[in-house]
């Protein structure tokens, strides 16, 4: 497998090189709003459309590889994560930002053999950035090394977070109170770019110390995941244990210093899993 990741990793970039173009297109013109798991969970065409591109295009490449992708998901299609190699899409991350024309958009494609991400690839489709990282192998932008924030101090420190799409009053009172709690730790500020994937490459690429969420789900941060660790950073639970990618929830933090304190701020709870049967909420 070790000389095929290069071969999965510029067949990833390529396509999400030219799902971003459909984006891009498609941005110009106007945007049928659906929605799926609530009123503000959004879908548009273009999302469904990218993502049949980009598994028809892997298909044509790596016809035994699997898939997870956000849009097959929510058509019914099973959210399980083998040992087989799986690429795990999120055609448009941040949809809304796409709706409303709030330039934060990216194509998110995650690459895993033995439930390890091995390839992680986040195009920045407004911004032209392409992020990437194979295990191992460091993580870039454009081309150029992405290293974290050298910050130890969280009085110091930009945090990125989510209001996410769940509008249960007991959950929004958790996600406020741990936002409160962050912000009255001090910290400098506390921030959303209204995509998970394009938060954790703000950790990796230094400009914010932390990002947490919980809610999103695993083709959020798939590849996300791998360019912070990549980047020098941390990928953690939010009660700062080991990461499980389908569990819906996130740490990701330029060092253990910072993850710590973050982690004493959070409001805990459990959304249902992604490989839950019953995942669509
Ligand atoms: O825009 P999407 O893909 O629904 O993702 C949201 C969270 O689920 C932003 O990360
Ligand atoms: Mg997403
Ligand atoms: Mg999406």
């Amino acid at each position: 497998m070790a000389d095929s990741l290069q071969t999965v990793m510029d067949y990833a970039v390529a396509v999400a090189r030219k799902a971003g173009e459909v984006v891009q297109t498609a941005l110009a013109g106007d945007r049928k709003v659906m929605t799926k798991s609530s009123a503000v969970d959004l879908v548009t065409q273009t999302d469904q459309k990218v993502e049949k591109l980009i598994i028809q295009s892997v298909k044509e490449k790596f016809p035994t590889h699997r898939f997870i992708g956000e849009e097959s998901v929510a058509a019914g299609e099973a959210c399980e994560l083998t040992n087989e190699p799986t690429w795990i899409i999120d055609p448009i991350d941040g949809t809304t930002n796409f709706v409303h024309s709030f330039p934060f958009v990216a194509v998110s494609i995650g690459f895993s053999v033995n439930k390890q991400v091995e390839v992680g690839v986040v195009y920045s489709c407004l911004e032209d950035k392409m992020f990437t990282a194979r295990r191992g192998r460091g993580a870039f932008c454009n081309g150029e090394p992405l290293q974290v924030s050298e910050q130890t101090d969280v009085h110091q420190s930009i945090i990125a977070t989510e209001f996410g799409s769940n509008r249960d009053p007991e959950v929004v009172d958790k996600i406020f109170c741990s936002m409160k709690n962050v912000l009255k730790l001090p910290v400098h500020g506390v921030r959303s770019a209204g995509t998970a994937a394009i938060n954790m490459c703000l950790v990796a690429s230094g400009c914010v110390e932390a990002y947490y969420e919980i809610g999103m789900h695993v083709w959020d941060i798939a590849a996300g995941s791998l360019i912070v660790s990549e980047a020098g950073g941390l990928v953690l639970d939010v009660d700062g244990g080991q990461v499980d990618l389908m569990s819906r929830r996130v740490l990701a933090a330029n060092n253990r210093s910072i993850a710590e304190k973050i982690v004493k701020e959070i409001v805990l709870f459990r959304p249902p899993r992604d490989d839950a049967l019953d995942h669509k909420q």
